[in-house]
């Protein structure tokens, strides 16, 4: 049970559901930023290649927990990146094996990372029978992509087309439809089963397409579902706040290098790492919702997997905190989410 009082909120330690820690020496300099806020994190697997294979998880795995610091506890929870020709029997004895605890489907050249995704869900029918036969949660970055399809329209597209037929055909397959940024999706994922659930970011809380284009272009507010109208924040807000078990934290912390974001072709992603829960909180605070912030950021997420919830606890206080401009990811400058400006909230 949360405890809270006008000044704090005390919860079990929450758990980042989708996060991209990267590789190498920007790992050791993000992963920290997690590990602070986060007891465990599922970890996307669009490196560069791509983490397809047990033994390439396992090596993954090995190398961010290289990479926690001394005296912080950290469990990364791994996943397979799908790709059109993964083997069905090969994800099922991974997922046996506790090596990875999900799949993620990437449409090929939906977002940063996904050239090696699948260009048809059909080509991974069998992956995709085998996971909803063993209860194993298949992670989508749901967008289409389709040239003719209006980027802010590629998520509630690829709803109709894809995600929708996919569970008429295998109704009992978990899903996670990751990032959501649309009143499409929180409708679809309200409409559906209890297979089905939903992580959302900080930005899609916070930020419309506004924050991207109004006064000059702001490459730090460009992610991959891009931020859409602001009837869509809203309805992404009431989902969240709603007190529906199916939508839980999510951050996709997606960092990139200040000159990679500030470039004439900018890359996809935000990175929300270092004050991803003083940044989820104030969203909950300004909705009148801080008894329902528990649930959301640490018991629906573990619940939804099948995994134990965390029993320590964390401490929330009202109390300023200034975002840096940049933050040093050992030696990679990178600008986090809300950058230059100050929170409400801060992690004891
Ligand atoms: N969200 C993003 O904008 N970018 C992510 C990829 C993703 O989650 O789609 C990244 O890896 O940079
Ligand atoms: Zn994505
Ligand atoms: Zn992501």
């Amino acid at each position: 049970m949360a405890t809270s009082t006008d000044s704090q909120l005390t919860i079990r330690r929450p758990d980042d559901w989708h996060v991209h820690l990267r590789d190498g020496e920007v790992l050791k300099g993000v992963l920290p930023h997690t590990a602070k806020q986060f007891a465990r994190a599922i970890v996307m697997p669009n490196l560069s290649p791509p983490v397809t294979t047990a033994a390439g998880v396992i090596a993954y795995r090995d190398r961010i927990e290289a990479a926690v610091p001394e005296g912080m506890t950290f469990t990364p929870l791994m996943t397979a990146y799908l790709t059109d020709s993964t083997n069905p029997a090969d994800i099922a004895a991974g997922f046996a094996d506790g090596v990875f605890v999900a799949a993620k489907l990437y449409p090929a050249h939906a977002t940063t990372g996904s050239a090696h995704g699948v260009t048809d869900v059909a080509n991974i029918r069998g992956v995709l029978e085998k996971m909803q036969a063993i209860g194993m949660p298949l992670l989508i970055h749901g967008e289409v992509t389709d040239h003719e399809v209006d980027i802010f329209d590629r998520e509630a597209v690829f709803i109709e087309r894809t995600l929708a037929p996919l569970l008429r055909d295998l109704p009992e397959l978990k899903v996670v439809f990751e990032h959501i940024t649309t009143s499409e999706a929180a409708d679809f994922v309200d409409a559906s089963g209890a297979n089905v659930g939903a992580t959302i970011t900080p930005q899609h809380l916070h930020i419309n397409r506004n924050a991207m284009l109004v006064g000059g272009i702001r490459p730090h507010a460009y992610c991959l579902p891009v931020a859409k109208r602001e009837k869509h924040r809203l309805a992404l807000r009431k989902a969240a706040t709603s007190g529906s078990s199916k939508y839980f934290l999510g951050t996709d912390s997606a960092p990139h290098a200040v000159g990679a974001k500030e470039s004439a072709c900018g890359c996809a992603g935000i990175f929300n790492a270092p004050y991803a829960l003083e940044s989820y909180v104030t969203v909950f605070d300004e909705e009148n919702a801080l008894d329902r912030f528990e649930a959301f950021a640490s018991e629906n997420g573990p619940k939804f997997y099948g995994l134990p919830l965390n029993e320590e606890r964390v401490t929330l206080e009202r109390a300023e905190v200034a975002v840096p401009e940049r933050i040093d990811a050992n030696g990679t400058p990178i600008v986090p989410f809300h950058a230059g400006t100050t929170l409400g909230w801060r992690l004891a």
